[in-house]
């Protein structure tokens, strides 16, 4: 690669207060740079701010101060170019799954004045995400018909079914069992592997962080900025056998050591192989 290339998600000094000027700060003086193509999963103290970062970068809504630039532009509404999916699923329950998948077609542009003509092509499209998750066969049920981990895979389809550049995942797994979870994590890298999202990944659980991401953001209690960043050495994508291995366990246990002394209000100096080339 030659150059400089742009950073396809710019959070420069970011900060976000709910409710006026008295309201919660949730976020202060935020920066962060995520390439192209990069998986990146932050992680902090419970009410530290991660939720609320998700919604400034996808538009949802604005920042009290500083700007957030995705794809070169600065983000002032909802982001077509995004596709979401939290830890509930919320499928619409009069919908068959096909129809919960296809649901941002009628939507984004310019899906949405393509469908009409292209459905089977676009229908076709959708079953075999479906079938990347293991779903295929399911298409006609209705999602109380599926369980919670079922719905959830639908769910990551249906942030996908755009092919949006930027794939924003809010704790996508956080309801499931253990080993739904695990299936889930090596479904998703596989989806990953063959569409080349740029991800943004919330959650609590560090194993899940460290078997997917590139790169783990660790941020502090409220209000919430970077403060460590880990970069994960394994290739992508990864076997589940890695999450047994010593360098994987102690990547998990140094980004615990992180949070828990994010929870303290303490930061863990940062070594000098833990350079931060992105987080500013
Ligand atoms: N709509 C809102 N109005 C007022 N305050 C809010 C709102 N949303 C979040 N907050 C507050 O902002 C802070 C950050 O919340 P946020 O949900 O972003 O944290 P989080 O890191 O995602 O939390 P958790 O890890 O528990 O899911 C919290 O103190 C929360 O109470």
């Amino acid at each position: 690669m030659s150059g400089f290339e742009r950073p396809f998600v710019e959070i420069d000094d970011v900060s976000m207060r709910y409710g006026g000027a008295e309201g919660t700060l949730a976020l202060r003086h935020t920066s962060m740079r995520i390439a192209k193509g990069e998986f990146v999963a932050v992680v902090g103290p419970s009410g530290c701010g991660k939720s609320t970062l998700m919604r400034l970068v996808t538009g949802l809504w604005p920042c009290s101060a500083g700007s957030v630039i995705v794809a070169g532009k600065e983000v002032a509404g909802p982001l077509s170019i995004a596709g979401m999916a939290f830890q509930a699923p919320t499928m619409l329950p009069w919908r068959t799954i096909l129809q919960n998948v296809m649901l941002p077609l009628e939507v984004v542009e310019p899906h949405r004045r393509r469908l009409r003509g292209e459905r089977s092509m676009y229908e076709e499209k959708a079953r075999k995400l479906l079938a990347l998750v293991g779903l295929a066969g399911f298409e006609d049920k209705t999602p109380h018909q599926l369980s919670g981990g079922m719905q959830q895979r639908a769910s990551l389809c249906r942030a996908l079914i755009h092919d949006p550049q930027l794939l924003m995942l809010d704790e996508p797994f956080g309801a499931l069992d253990v080993f739904t979870r695990e299936e889930l994590w090596e479904q998703l890298a596989e989806v990953c592997r063959i569409l080349k999202p740029t991800v943004i990944l919330v959650t609590h659980d560090l194993k899940e962080a460290v078997f997917l991401a590139d790169r783990v953001l660790i941020m502090s209690a409220r209000p919430g900025r970077i403060i460590a960043e880990r970069k994960v050495p394994f290739e992508r994508p990864r076997n589940l056998d890695i999450t047994y291995t010593q360098p994987f366990q102690e990547l998990v246990h140094e980004l615990r050591e992180h949070i828990s002394a994010a929870r303290r209000g303490e930061e863990v100096p940062a070594s000098p192989a833990q350079e931060a080339p992105h987080a500013a």
